[in-house]
């Protein structure tokens, strides 16, 4: 698979440092060829004198002088004698010499007995695989020799495996999916459990490479990333298939960690994303992380299902247009989205068709970021409501040249729930904790690429941009800054991230809504549902201006940052055939 190519600014400034360490690394290591007698001859004359600082230290204080006239007369012999101070530089340099000489010991050729002891018992293992009844020329026969077959190998300090080149014959199915993770299955338990392998398959030249993949750093905490507008970071990954590093503070440290980069706004080919995982796997942690950097730019609408107050430290903050959890609040919200996709997009399209720039108010990005919408859309079944998936078509679609982005979160097992429109439009997908590589290929439309750990830690998952590769991906420690469980450093760098709180808070009011609210926690058993069917705790969240049942039962309009600009009467939405028939 291709790697999205990064844009040419990037690329190619990734290309000149690229260019700029090879000629660096180049001219290093031509200086130290040719200093290497200096280098040698000044490390001896270092050992020489530290040899003599202990000589004198050792000796016996009342000895000292004696010493010291010793060393004069000699010093002054050399000097009257003919040549005396040549000679005895010539020596110096010689003894210096001899004493500066590398003194490590020769590494030893090939592998010792326990290495070569695992490589017999990987050689052995395969052979089953690897060999045919009808081969003249196997490479792998019971008793046979293993260096042919691995012509490249390396260990770590405790004798295990870190990186393995083996070669197959022609004729293993190295095509089929089954046949590569029957191999990959045995060389992973037999390599050692507990360690993440990448497999690179080199169908052409018939060898595999396994390699030993570092653990991605964890416990990075949220910060100021530094990116440009319209990039996300998700988390951090590998080197070896980024081309980019960011520099971060982890530990007190600076630090350059490659990261997952999704970019956003009218010129992406992945303008939504979709993140599934287990139940505790990071989901609502990744959305939180997406939030907070997507209020640097832009507006956030926040759609919770959960209902546990994942997102309430963002309640009332500038740039959060709402937090919902009821779910009249949530269609209201979607209502209002789709609304506010059209609006742009009809105003995009006049100011193109008068050959004018986009007007300032279709330009800044508005998220929808919805955790777990599937409870909205039962409850909406149940109470005979309109279909949440149905509001969320609009932005889906169109929301990519309107400056809308959609971040759908749903846990693994309710995928059948998200709907056709959030299948087909999120094409930037993430999976987080445990799951099989199975479900990793169905979520991301290509397998990943290395072993699934026996402990998935929190946040840890695999991402993928469209047609790209697919990632290890670890998301920075974003918790709930409300929630004492997490670690202090996390949840203050959290609270440290959130913008101000909004000085509009409970400002602005807007049209009465008679319709009686209802929250998915406080529904109790929802008709159509059996009895006792339970549902997650109520958080309300609704408050202020975006509060769209507040208690005296008015509504108010959804606020965006240039609603204060506009005109204050709300705008009617206007439909997309309205869009389509003015621009025709
Ligand atoms: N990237 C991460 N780094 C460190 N800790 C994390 C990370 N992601 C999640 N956690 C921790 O794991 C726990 C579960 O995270 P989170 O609530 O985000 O998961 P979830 O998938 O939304 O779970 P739930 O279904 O319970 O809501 C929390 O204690 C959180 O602090």
């Amino acid at each position: 698979m291709v790697p999205r190519p990064l844009p040419r600014i990037l690329s190619d400034r990734g290309a000149h440092l690229a260019r700029g360490r090879e000629l660096a690394r180049t001219a290093a290591d031509s200086a130290t060829d040719i200093l290497h007698p200096l280098i040698t001859i000044a490390r001896g004359l270092r050992r020489l004198v530290s040899a003599g600082r202990r000589r004198v230290a050792d000796t016996p204080k009342d000895r000292r002088g004696a010493l010291f006239l010793l060393v004069a007369s000699v010093l002054l012999v050399v000097l009257l004698l003919p040549y005396g101070p040549l000679l005895a530089t010539v020596g110096l340099t010689a003894a210096a010499a001899w004493q500066g000489r590398d003194r490590a010991p020769a590494a030893p050729e090939g592998p010792d007995e326990s290495q070569t002891r695992r490589l017999r018992s990987l050689y052995d293992a395969l052979v089953p695989y690897f060999s045919s009844a009808g081969d003249p020329d196997p490479l792998y026969t019971h008793g046979g020799s293993w260096e042919k077959a691995f012509p490249a190998y390396e260990f770590d300090g405790t004798g295990r495996i870190t990186h393995l080149v083996i070669a197959y014959p022609a004729y293993y199915t190295d095509g089929e999916a089954e046949s590569r993770a029957r191999i990959e299955h045995l060389l992973a338990a037999k390599s050692g459990r507990g360690r993440e392998y990448r497999f690179a398959w080199d169908e052409e030249g018939n060898q595999l490479t396994v390699r030993v993949l570092p653990p991605l750093p964890a416990g990075i905490a949220a910060q100021r990333f530094v990116t440009s507008p319209g990039e996300t970071v998700l988390g951090f990954t590998d080197p070896a298939q980024v081309r980019r590093t960011l520099p971060l503070v982890h530990g007190g440290e600076r630090r350059d960690v490659p990261p997952v980069v999704w970019r956003t706004g009218i010129r992406s080919t992945e303008p939504h994303l979709l993140a599934v995982g287990q139940p505790g796997s990071g989901i609502s942690t990744l959305l939180r992380s997406v939030a907070l950097q997507a209020l640097r730019h832009g507006d956030v609408v926040i759609v919770d299902g959960g209902g546990t107050g994942e997102y309430a430290c963002l309640t009332g903050r500038d740039g959060v247009l709402a937090v919902e959890c009821g779910l009249t609040g949530v269609l209201e919200r979607l209502r209002w989205a789709a609304h506010e996709t059209e609006r742009r997009l009809i105003a995009a399209n006049r100011a193109h068709q008068a050959g004018d720039p986009p007007p300032e108010d279709t330009k800044r990005p508005l998220w929808i970021l919805l955790d777990r919408p599937g409870t909205f859309t039962h409850l909406a079944t149940a109470d005979g409501r309109e279909d949440p998936r149905s509001l969320l078509q609009i932005p889906l679609r169109h929301g990519r040249p309107a400056n809308v982005t959609v971040v759908v979160a749903e846990q693994l097992d309710s995928l059948e729930t998200l709907g056709d429109a959030v299948r087909q439009h999120t094409r930037a997908r993430v999976v987080l904790g445990s799951a099989t590589p199975e479900q990793v290929t169905a979520v991301l439309g290509a397998p990943p690429h290395t072993t699934p750990l026996d402990e998935v830690p929190a946040g840890r998952g695999y991402a993928r941009l469209g047609t790209g590769p697919v990632h290890r991906l670890q998301v920075p420690a974003t918790p709930n800054p409300y929630d004492d469980t997490a670690e202090d450093g996390h949840r203050q760098a959290v609270l440290d991230l959130l913008p101000a709180r909004s000085a509009q808070d409970g400002a602005r009011t807007g049209p009465t809504r008679k319709e009686p609210e209802r929250t998915a926690p406080e529904a109790g058993p929802v008709r159509g549902t059996p009895a006792g069917t339970a549902f997650p705790g109520k958080h309300s969240t609704e408050k202020g201006p975006m509060d769209p049942a507040a208690a005296d039962g008015t509504v108010t309009e959804p606020r965006t940052a240039h609603a204060a600009d506009a005109d204050e009467t709300p705008q009617e939405p206007v439909p997309l055939e309205a869009a389509a028939a003015e621009s025709s």
